[in-house]
């Protein structure tokens, strides 16, 4: 982020807080502009990356085509798009190779920090990780599940402590074969 558009969050974060009745000047809130900067130019990341360009392949035996692939429960956050409030969670993702092409295993978590790191709603980061998946792997089938927290359901407005949001991808093999689906399924409940 260019000092220029830092310096733009800072002044706007004073502005907030004075208008919702703080005093920007007193001493624990003297850093929280800057620190709110810096805390954007982190969490909203992924505005400023054109692609995803971290999703190494490596060519493994053919067999591979014969398995489900899949990571699971890993943790994400995101910030809801409506109320710059945040939504986490877990993701997970499975795929079935294709020409024995494989991705590597760190890479699936990247991807999932890439999506989730900008304003968003949940069903948007689900299948925008299937998607990038398909263009990385051509797999011959993808999954993906978010369940999900949102703060803005749960601290303000309807107020529904500890629900769950459940959104789900499915592509290629793992749409059309539901015996594939469901070991997916049973895998990730497991
Ligand atoms: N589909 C979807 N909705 C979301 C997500 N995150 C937040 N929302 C919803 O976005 C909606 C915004 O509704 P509005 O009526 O414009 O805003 P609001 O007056 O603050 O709504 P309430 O939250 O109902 O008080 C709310 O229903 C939120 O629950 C998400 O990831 N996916
Ligand atoms: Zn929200």
């Amino acid at each position: 982020m260019s000092p220029e558009n830092k310096q733009i969050i800072e002044t706007s974060i004073r502005h907030i807080l004075t208008a919702v009745g703080e005093n920007p000047d007193r001493a624990g809130l003297k850093e929280t502009p800057a620190r709110v900067a810096r805390m954007y130019e982190e969490i909203f990341s992924s505005l400023e990356k054109k692609s995803f360009d971290d999703g190494k392949v490596f060519d493994a035996d053919k067999s591979v085509d014969d398995e489900i692939v899949t990571v699971k429960h890993v943790p994400f956050y995101s910030m809801c798009e409506h109320h710059l409030l945040p939504f986490f969670g877990t993701v997970s993702v499975g795929y079935v190779p294709q020409n024995g092409k494989i991705i590597g295993l760190s890479k699936i978590p990247r991807l999932i920090e890439y999506v989730a790191a900008k304003p968003s709603v949940q069903e948007e980061i689900t299948s925008q990780i299937g998607k990038e998946m398909t263009k990385i792997l051509a797999p011959q089938g993808v999954a993906v599940v978010i369940t999900a927290r949102h703060m803005c359901v749960e601290m303000r407005g309807i107020k529904k402590l500890n629900s769950q949001t459940t959104t789900s991808y499915y592509d290629g093999i793992l749409k059309k074969d539901r015996d594939k689906k469901a070991e997916f399924l049973q895998e990730i409940n497991r």
